[in-house]
């Protein structure tokens, strides 16, 4: 099916809107009208342009407030439309899409709304194109999509038909099962938005927080899947109101917008009944290929230089791993206990940040090509003559993502020059639990779409904290097994400039079956503890009344503590390492899900008070 964008979600002129859109590998775009009244080319040059790069012009919109009024008015809306039906097809377009009235003058009556509707369409063949009629969810009084679609078909006309448009069908909770009976021939265009689930006004919610597919909480599989059985033809079209998208750049956000397409189609593929090779699958592109099954994380890299480097070698070491490879033919330490591996790099300059994690998976090949057909952006990369080939894409972050085979005969290991064994797990490490990845404000939505859809990942928990330095929203994603789980922090709001510029500092999260045995290793090793206000214990007693010596302990060891039921969660941390990452220890009990976000606040007030007092 063809693939399409509105101008309206991207940023820049609408020569940067079409260079983008045309990049990224749309095949055409709606093109909304204020980005062509501030255009300085005429539309002829535009459809020219369009054409140039390969766009379709599939829409022009919105034209608006035109059904239900009074004769008078009815006459001029019916002029406006003129010029603007002879606008489209100078644009190359042949519909354009007309919005249900939020115009005081509009009356409640089906049968003048039809009649005008009527009318319109006949002005709109003699001018060669078509009208597709959408419900606003905030219409004065056409605000579902099945009044919509009555009216279309009272209207009777060829050239009117109906536009569905995800946002408003599912920002209003409705039913959406009858929309697979509607005539093929009448619908004439699909618009898709996700959103998050919010408590606001429907026009706010709607021209401020839309987000691509996937990205949100609506069903756009279920809602698409509908759409296409009804025998729906035209393009699938992202029609995404948002407010950092408006700002971003708009070749990224493309790409963004574009993947979000490629796993639209993936799930409705997946959804098409068991019988594959139905018209359904062949409608659209080779699906990418699937996503891994990830075993968890093979390493974790941290890009250091040579003071940072020190600092967190020796933290490595004092609590309990060991330097057991060197690099062939780069200054890059592997550091190891359990399968918990760390890689130091230094061949930056970076004062300790995670540069890159690796995911363990049984078909590393397949999870490459499945990034590309993503357009996860490919990390050049330069390696020795006996180097493992490893592909590495970059995620919005920066971070550089591996695909790893650990076990395998030409696996990464090969690169490292052996010299020691991990041995048994000194304090009691097995393994990384998670990462924490603070994200940027600008790639927090990218880069939960970016993670989930490479690895199949889902996400399971989303928090809102009231931080030292402002809200931060949490999002942890997940893959079925819970092998791999990503923690995504970013802030609520762009952040000023007290605030620390980084939301929350990047984490190395592992796992030990006894976090008490880890406590009081890191105690005898000497590893550096974060130390936690002694409020912190007395309002866990307050809320929880636990044990009085498991309370004691907790404060003894400055171990924080969670519960989800009858499973509990313990985790410390050390103070920030270098600039901006620390390690955290923790132990889960195994029907606990969640990550102690409820603790993130205190845990990051003292990392602050920990970090300004070591900088003085
Ligand atoms: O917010 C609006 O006005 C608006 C305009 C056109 C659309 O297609 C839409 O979904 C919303
Ligand atoms: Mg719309």
């Amino acid at each position: 099916m063809r693939r399409s964008i509105a101008t309206v979600c991207l940023s820049g002129t609408l020569e940067d809107k079409l260079a983008a859109a045309a990049g990224a590998g749309f095949d055409g775009v709606e093109i909304f009208e204020n980005d062509l009244l501030a255009c300085p080319l005429t539309p002829e040059e535009i459809a020219g342009r369009c054409a140039d790069l390969g766009l379709a012009v599939e829409l022009y919109q919105p034209f608006r407030d035109f059904e239900a009024v009074p004769e008078e008015l009815h006459r001029r809306n019916l002029r406006r439309a003129a010029h603007k039906f002879a606008l489209a097809r100078r644009l190359g377009a042949d519909t354009v899409l007309v919005c249900s009235s939020v115009a005081p003058e509009a009356v409640d009556d089906d049968a003048l709304a039809a009649a005008q509707l009527r009318a319109l369409g006949e002005l709109a063949a003699e001018h060669g194109v078509r009208v597709a009629y959408e419900a606003l969810a905030w219409g004065k009084h056409v605000r579902t999509w099945e009044r919509s679609a009555e009216l279309v078909l009272r209207a009777d006309h060829p050239a009117v038909g109906l536009c569905l448009d995800s946002f408003h069908v599912l920002s209003r909770g409705g039913d959406i099962a009858g929309i697979t009976e509607f005539p093929a021939e009448k619908l004439f265009f699909l618009q898709l938005a996700d959103a998050p689930h919010m408590r606001m006004d429907v026009l706010q919610w709607s021209r401020h927080h839309r987000l691509f597919p996937g990205q949100g909480a609506f069903d756009l599989a279920g809602f698409t899947s509908r759409v296409l059985a009804a025998g729906y033809e035209g393009p699938l079209s992202l029609e995404v109101f948002n407010d950092v998208f408006r700002q971003a750049p708009p070749g990224r956000a493309a790409v963004d917008a574009m993947r979000s397409l490629i796993v639209l189609e993936e799930a409705c593929v997946r959804r098409a009944p068991a019988t594959a090779d139905t018209a359904e699958a062949r409608r659209f592109a080779e699906p990418p290929p699937p996503a891994p099954a990830p075993e968890g994380f093979a390493f974790v890299e941290l890009a250091v230089d040579a003071e940072s480097g020190t600092e967190v070698a020796r933290t490595l070491a004092a609590t309990g791993f060991a330097h057991i490879g060197q690099h062939r033919s780069k200054p890059v330490e592997l550091w190891q206990q359990g399968d918990a591996r760390v890689l130091l790099n230094a061949t930056g300059s970076s004062r300790a940040a995670i540069g890159a994690f690796a995911v363990e998976t049984g078909d590393p090949e397949g999870a490459a090509r499945r990034a590309t057909a993503l357009l996860a952006p490919a990390l050049p990369r330069t390696r020795g003559a006996a180097e493992a080939d490893l592909t590495s894409v970059a995620a919005p972050d920066g971070t550089a993502v591996f695909f790893c085979r650990t076990g395998a005969a030409d696996g990464w290991l090969g690169d490292f020059i052996l010299s020691g064994s991990p041995g048994p797990g000194r304090t009691g490490i097995t393994a990384i639990d998670h990462l924490g990845l603070a994200q940027p404000f600008d790639a927090f939505d990218e880069a939960t779409l970016f993670y989930r859809s490479l690895f199949g990942l889902a996400p399971e928990h989303d928090a809102e904290l009231a931080a030292p330095f402002g809200l931060v929203r949490s999002r942890a994603v997940t893959d079925p097994r819970r092998r791999l789980r990503l923690l995504l922090d970013g802030t609520v709001l762009r952040r000023g400039s007290w605030a620390p510029a980084v939301p929350d500092p990047q984490h190395v999260v592992f796992a030990t079956g006894d976090i008490f045995r880890t406590a009081r290793a890191l105690r005898e090793r000497g590893a550096p503890v974060l130390d936690v206000p002694a409020n912190y214990y007395d309002d866990l007693d307050a809320r929880l009344a636990l044990d009085p010596g498991l309370l004691a302990a907790l404060r003894e060891h400055n171990v924080f503590y969670d519960r989800d039921g009858d499973a509990e969660y313990f985790h410390l941390c050390t103070p920030i390492l270098g600039s901006r990452v620390f390690f955290e220890f923790v132990q889960r009990s195994p029907g606990y899900h969640g990550y102690g976000t409820a603790n993130a606040p205190v845990r990051m007030a003292a990392h602050r008070a920990a970090h300004s007092c070591a900088r003085g």
